[in-house]
């Protein structure tokens, strides 16, 4: 569909609900679905979108600083050291959970929280609580490595660049202050002392040790995670009775800073009266890249109001909540939906013949639908069994925005969408049969896929002729014989112009999505595409369905 044929009802509806959003750089991509710009469609939607790709870069909470104090009571002048040790910082964890589905809820810089400082008599600060990162399921976390540009600096690095400039003198005291706490008016003193020297060598040598074994996990083993499954956990076999029930924090990914020492603790034969206390260390930091995949079985690909929402309502049994409407771009985001088959082909919320208001009404209202087309067979309850009973196999459906011409090139709703259309295991072209020229939208959607990801458009497996109730006329013989023809032609349209990777040829289905029609035919067809991918995949890849597996740091694994 060219950009000009947007209706001025279609515009105004996509700018009022983005003026809801009040988000000004969205009239970017309203403007540019609407014609009126050109290419340049921002889509970095703020959170009101799908995003599926960031960098956040996470720091752990530093640990609380150690206080230098001494015990004061009466009749006890000169008491012991007193001060109590800095909390440890808080950790970050990285959880996959399945209540989300885009990464726009979260932050690209996270802190975690701070340990409490010591105090005196003997009081230790408090534990910094772990901060949790939920992403959803679906997401990959690599760790970025150094030398990449968009890796922020670790904490040894942030300091040297706050030394940056200094004199070697200045670059000395700056290093002391963020390491040591010192009793009120003992600083100068304290500096001169052996036991100070001989500690703060001490406190560089763990350092460096620190810095060393660090280098070594990230080259060694860089973070990376596929949550492709929700994570697994049970309370340890040995937890006393009523102890309380924690759930899982997740993955560990940064973790927090020990807290400082107290003055007792440099307690030693040569120093009584230890005037001097650590602070706490600076919390882990790592840059992680978070890559959202949409890993669904099969991906809609269609233009704007072809029907693609209402054919996963109707596959999924009305369980995937897409949105329906009779304007372009109600999808705004992929909606993913899952179809359950059973053993004799009928899949869950398919409709029993004469059962569903839908086939009724095509009767009342006198269109037939096409000959070839049976409606589908009932298992939701059929024989007083549940469908849970029927399964034997179930796949899932992205339901994508509508694709436009230009879209590979950010216009209309972008390409964010295309990336789900990318890592789905086969495509689905959905056209509006009853459209003047539906082999049209065909060659759009093929140039689109291509232009966005050369051969992308051969994962195509599948041309869906939706809104075939809408032809036939009253059924008579004229109108049928020409609605027929319409679907030849499409076919013969498709057998000479598209081809799927392994040189067959593209099934071509007349469904009508609205009334349930032809669509076991559909769910059968595509259970077998979806067997045929797992099973290549499982063939080609056998590693890449293992879940949690730390493995070196690829540019992409698709
Ligand atoms: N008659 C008829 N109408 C249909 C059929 N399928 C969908 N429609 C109607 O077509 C309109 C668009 O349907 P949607 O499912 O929202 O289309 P979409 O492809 O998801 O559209 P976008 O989300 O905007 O890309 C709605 O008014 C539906 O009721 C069908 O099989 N027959
Ligand atoms: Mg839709």
């Amino acid at each position: 569909m060219p950009r000009s044929t947007y209706t001025e009802r279609q515009i105004l509806r996509l700018q009022s609900l983005l003026y809801h959003q009040k988000k000004t750089k969205v009239y970017a991509t309203v403007f540019a679905a609407a014609g009126e710009l050109n290419g340049n469609g921002n889509n970095d939607l703020q959170g009101q979108t799908f995003l599926d790709n960031l960098i956040v870069s996470i720091r752990a909470g530093s640990g609380g600083d150690g206080c230098a104090a001494f015990h004061r009571e009466k009749f006890v002048p000169f008491g012991p050291p007193s001060g109590g040790n800095g909390g440890r910082g808080g950790d970050v964890y990285i959880l996959p959970t399945p209540h989300l589905t885009t990464l726009s809820s979260i932050s690209k810089k996270i802190h975690g929280n701070s340990g409490g400082n010591g105090k005196g008599t003997w009081q230790n600060g408090k534990n910094g609580e772990p901060l949790v990162i939920r992403v959803p399921l679906g997401t990959i976390v690599r760790e970025i490595p150094r030398g990449d540009s968009r890796r922020s600096k670790d904490e040894w690095e942030a300091e040297e660049e706050s030394l940056e400039g200094m004199n070697s003198d200045d670059r000395l005291k700056k290093m002391r202050d963020n390491r040591w706490v010192h009793y009120p008016q003992f600083g100068e003193s304290n500096i001169t002392r052996d036991s100070f020297k001989d500690a703060e060598k001490a406190l560089y040598r763990q350092e460096r040790e620190r810095r060393l074994a660090r280098r070594q996990r990230e080259l060694e083993a860089p973070i990376y995670l596929d949550f492709d499954k929700d994570m697994e956990w049970s309370r340890p076999v040995d937890a006393p009775l009523g102890a309380r029930h924690r759930e899982t924090l997740g993955h560990l990914v940064a973790s927090g800073g020990t807290g400082g020492l107290g003055n007792p603790h440099f307690l030693s034969q040569l120093n009584r009266a230890p005037k001097f206390a650590t602070r706490g260390q600076p919390g882990e930091r790592i840059t992680l890249a978070l890559e959202l995949k949409i890993l669904s079985d099969v991906g809609f690909v269609g233009m704007p109001n072809a029907g693609k929402s209402t054919l996963l309502r109707a596959l999924t049994g009305g369980r995937a909540k897409s949105e329906v409407a009779s304007y372009a771009f109600t999808t705004l985001n992929p909606v993913v939906g899952i179809v359950r088959v059973a053993a004799d082909g009928t899949f869950e919320g398919g409709v029993k013949e004469g059962q569903v208001a839908g086939s009724m009404l095509v009767r009342s209202r006198g269109t037939k639908p096409l000959s070839g087309m049976r409606p589908c067979a009932s298992t939701l309850t059929a024989g007083g069994y549940h469908f849970d009973l029927a399964e034997t196999f179930r796949f899932t459906i992205a339901d994508n925005p509508g694709l436009i011409s230009d879209s590979s090139e950010n216009v209309g709703l972008g390409h964010s969408f295309l990336r789900s259309m990318e890592r789905s295991l086969a495509l689905a072209y959905i056209v509006d049969l009853s459209s003047p020229a539906p082999w049209d939208e065909l060659l759009v959607l093929r140039e689109e896929l291509e232009k966005y990801q050369p051969g992308m458009s051969r994962k195509a497996r599948i041309v869906i002729a939706n809104k075939a109730d809408l032809l036939g006329g009253d059924g008579d013989d004229a109108a049928v014989a020409e609605a027929k023809a319409k679907l030849r032609r499409l076919e013969e349209f498709v057998a000479e112009k598209l081809v799927t990777g392994e040189g067959r040829l593209l099934d071509v289905v007349p469904v009508s999505a609205k009334f349930s029609q032809n669509l076991t035919r559909v769910v059968g067809l595509m259970k077998t595409y979806v067997q045929e991918a797992r099973d290549r995949l499982l063939v080609q890849r056998p590693k890449e369905l293992d879940v949690l597996q730390p493995r070196p740091l690829l540019d992409a694994p698709w």
